[in-house]
């Protein structure tokens, strides 16, 4: 087992279900083991994997730790946990869901305060007529005391919260809050608002890799069959496959019209035995290739969408695989 990569994904909340939709996408297959409370698993067809169910923010410490080797999890909750992210993760890449911006919220009824500068007098001044510190409910503290340090605000007292933090005002635990959006409705219910410049990162979910956990052989052979994957599935779905029926005698020079149209040949130049050639581009592209195949004399053209596009490249494990030498 020691050999093993280990792939750490969510067991639970928002990410889990699009989670597993990325890796289907990619023709990973989960396989949890014996029943829906089994935290371990492995990926069908894929050796050397151990699959890990955890939560979002296990998922952090567990890169940051070197515990797990790869994992899907939150780009707040990476920059929020790991005191030195360029040290310890690589940013794989944004996955496209679990968006969600980490924001100081104040009450509404705080007409005069809109940006940060206005919250550092209120802090003044509390602390000035009441002799108390401005409290800010939040479960990113480091995130919170990193941007008010950058703001210049500092007369203030962190409330950790556990949940609900929303709520935290109209409690009377807290004065303001840092939290984490997406629709905005929970603050509208709680009456706050968001300070003109009190975005602090603006998060999706990653796929992440730890530079801390052991990298051995077997693991790179991992990585690279799921990168590999991954990469694949992701090239294939931007591109678009474009077949064309190409006179004989056309005498075009097809790379240079490829060139011209973002494309690639991938089985080459040459016309197969019926004239027939097969390009791939860019799916923007799609149909000013195929007018200019039919104008340069193509008597059919077809496109069509990919599953898989591999390639000799593996972009994302190399990417890790330079970090590691590195
Ligand atoms: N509206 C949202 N609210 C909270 N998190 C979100 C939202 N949208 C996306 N996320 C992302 O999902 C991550 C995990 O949040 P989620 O609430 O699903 O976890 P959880 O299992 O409930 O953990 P916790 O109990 O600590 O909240 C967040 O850190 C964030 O990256
Ligand atoms: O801007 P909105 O779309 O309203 O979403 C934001 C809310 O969603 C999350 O809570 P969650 O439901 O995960 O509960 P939790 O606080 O227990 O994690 C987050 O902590 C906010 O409270
Ligand atoms: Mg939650």
């Amino acid at each position: 087992m020691s050999e093993s990569l280990v792939l750490a994904v969510p067991s639970k909340g928002r990410l889990q279900e699009n989670a597993n939709a990325f890796f289907a996408r990619a023709g990973l297959k989960l396989a949890q083991g014996a029943g829906a409370r089994d935290y371990r698993g492995k990926l069908v067809g894929v050796s050397g994997v151990e699959v890990r169910y955890l939560s979002a923010s296990e998922i952090a410490s567990q890169l940051a730790s070197g515990a797990a080797h790869l994992g899907v999890t939150g780009e707040d909750l990476i920059r929020e946990t790991l005191p030195d992210v360029r040290g310890q993760v690589e940013l794989l890449t944004p996955l496209g869901f679990g968006n969600a911006t980490v924001v100081v919220a104040v009450p509404q009824a705080w007409i005069d305060v809109r940006v940060m500068a206005d919250l550092d007098e209120v802090a003044a001044t509390m602390r000035t007529r009441h002799g108390r510190r401005l409290r800010v409910a939040t479960k990113y503290v480091n995130l919170t005391r990193r941007f008010f340090a950058e703001t210049g605000v500092a007369d203030y007292r962190i409330v950790e919260s556990l949940g609900a933090t929303e709520g935290a005002p109209a409690a009377g635990s807290a004065e303001i809050v840092v939290d984490i959006t997406t629709t905005g409705a929970t603050l509208a219910a709680n009456a706050l608002k968001i300070l003109d410049d009190g975005i602090i990162l603006r998060s999706e979910a990653n796929l992440v890799a730890s530079l801390k956990a052991p990298w051995g052989e077997g693991q790179r052979n991992a990585l690279r069959a799921v990168l590999g994957r991954i990469s694949a599935e992701e090239r294939a779905r931007t591109t678009r496959e474009v077949r064309a029926a190409m006179p004989e005698s056309g005498g075009i020079d097809l790379a240079t019209l490829a060139g011209l149209h973002e494309a690639e040949l991938p089985y080459g130049a040459p016309a197969g035995p019926d004239g027939e050639i097969v390009l791939r581009c860019p799916e923007a592209a799609m149909f000013d290739l195929t007018d200019a195949l039919v104008a340069a004399g193509a008597r059919a053209v077809s496109v069509r969408r990919i599953d898989y596009a591999f390639a000799a490249e593996n972009p994302l494990a190399e990417r890790l695989l330079t970090r590691l030498r590195t």
